[in-house]
């Protein structure tokens, strides 16, 4: 038997997966619908249902077509009554156009839209591709509704932390929390390979973003159209900008603290530009497990869709018939210290993480708008870090409270 037809069984075991996708107009969303769609193809057969859609309402036009395409019974968007009315009114040209004319979803609307769809009950698996800490309630509401949860939103497990490990154990599922961040879903496919035990150092590769090699003083005056010139990855605003502060990097070692249990002191990050190394895990006895594949959301987008079992033809394999090269070279602190700002945040405990998140999301905003510098990003997270009185218990509601003092806080330091 063919290794993909086995593959296919495999997956197809439990029957096909209901999966609600979170942020579906965005770059994972997009990509997951890829993801969908092609295995589909493959297996010949349909493997995974999308029975709910949610994204904001800044693309309601696309949201439409993917609830057409997908026939998505519950299909949510963020904004107000208005953009709900738009909404319908697309689907069902749509729905005529292109023969579906029977087809008319549940549309929901409003700030607890997305949450609403990922305690949809006909799901199995929900995938969050919201960007923000405004991800934490739908997190929580998958988990606390008992679903699996492929998470591609690190903002929440950064800001939600504990509250999130008591929803992971109230769950019946014995992993109901996929990584999807490439970073993690590597070190998750490299510790398959051994126990906790085994474990001596996380080591998470890093592209060094569009500014790798500068100093400090080149960094001042960079624009904002030169922060989202990612070398390798092609991804939403917020995370392409933390890409190049490294920002990204500093939530994504807590991301795989918090994710594997490993301490921070025991996770590493080296800057590996060619993007195929997504992460690697170092064992007791000096080996080392690395992933590797060219830079494609989609592999690490399927494997969270059908966990534990991978999906075949998902994307396209490292070519080891070419010539290549792989370098690898420390990370300079100096010039990006927000990986040891996050440590010192989460030295700190509680609510420290949110703040730096929320501080973090704020002064990436005013950057855009042309209102403070490149520099001003990290040195604001910094400040309001420092100044936070960190809560005595992670509740929703100290969450909730210390992230709006965060975003004030940093909006009066970016003014001034
Ligand atoms: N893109 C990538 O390759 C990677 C992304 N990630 C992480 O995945 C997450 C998503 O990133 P990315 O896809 O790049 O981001 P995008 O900005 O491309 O997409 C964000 C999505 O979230 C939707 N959205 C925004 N606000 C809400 C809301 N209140 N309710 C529901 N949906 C909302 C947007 O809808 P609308 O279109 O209407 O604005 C959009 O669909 C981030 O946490 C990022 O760090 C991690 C690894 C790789
Ligand atoms: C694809 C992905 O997982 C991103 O989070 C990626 O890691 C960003 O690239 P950097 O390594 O430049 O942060
Ligand atoms: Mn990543």
């Amino acid at each position: 038997m063919p290794a993909a037809q086995g593959q296919w069984e495999a997956l197809l075991s439990d029957g096909v997966r209901r999966v609600s996708i979170l942020g579906s107009t965005g770059s994972i969303g997009t990509q997951a619908l890829d993801v969908v769609r092609k295995a589909r193809k493959d297996a010949g057969q349909e493997v995974f249902r999308v029975v709910a859609l949610a994204a904001g309402a800044s693309n309601l036009k696309l949201l439409a077509r993917q609830a057409v395409e997908t026939r998505a019974e519950l299909v949510a968007t963020s904004g107000d009554a208005d953009a709900a009315a738009q909404l319908a009114d697309s689907i069902s040209n749509l729905a005529g156009i292109l023969d579906a004319g029977h087809y008319r979803p549940r549309i929901i609307h409003g700030p607890e839209a997305a949450t609403r769809a990922a305690a949809v009950e006909d799901a199995d698996l929900v995938l969050n591709g919201i960007t923000g800490s405004i991800g934490l309630a739908p997190t929580l509401a998958a988990l606390e509704s008992n679903k699996l949860l492929a998470l591609a939103n690190k903002e929440s497990l950064i800001a939600g932390g504990a509250l999130i490990h008591q929803a992971v154990a109230a769950s019946t599922h014995e992993d109901p929390l996929i990584p999807v961040d490439s970073e993690h879903s590597a070190l998750a496919q490299a510790l398959r390979s051994g126990s906790a035990t085994e474990v001596d150092r996380l080591i998470l590769t890093a592209s060094g973003g569009p500014f790798r090699g500068r100093t400090r003083e080149q960094l001042r005056g960079v624009k904002p159209a030169d922060a989202l010139a990612h070398p390798t990855w092609d991804m939403g605003l917020m995370v392409t900008t933390n890409s190049a502060t490294m920002v990204n990097k500093a939530l994504e070692v807590l991301e795989a603290h918090l994710l594997f249990g490993v301490e921070l002191d025991r996770i590493d990050v080296v800057v590996h530009p060619q993007s195929v190394v997504h992460s690697m895990v170092q064992f007791t006895d000096g080996s080392t497990m690395a992933q590797a594949s060219p830079p494609d959301m989609r592999l690490p987008i399927a494997l969270g869709l059908g966990w534990p079992h991978r999906v075949p033809g998902a994307a396209t394999p490292c070519d080891w018939s070419r010539a290549t090269q792989w370098t690898f070279e420390p990370l300079d602190e100096d010039a990006f210290p927000a990986v040891r700002l996050i440590k010192e945040a989460a030295a700190r405990g509680a609510t420290a993480p949110a703040v730096y998140n929320a501080a973090n999301e704020q002064a990436v905003l005013a950057f855009h708008a042309g209102r403070i510098g490149f520099l001003d990003i990290v040195d604001t997270v910094a400040r309001v870090v420092e100044e936070h009185q960190v809560a005595d218990d992670l509740t929703v509601k100290a969450v909730l409270e210390a992230e709006r003092w965060a975003r004030t806080r940093a909006d009066q330091l970016l003014i001034d």
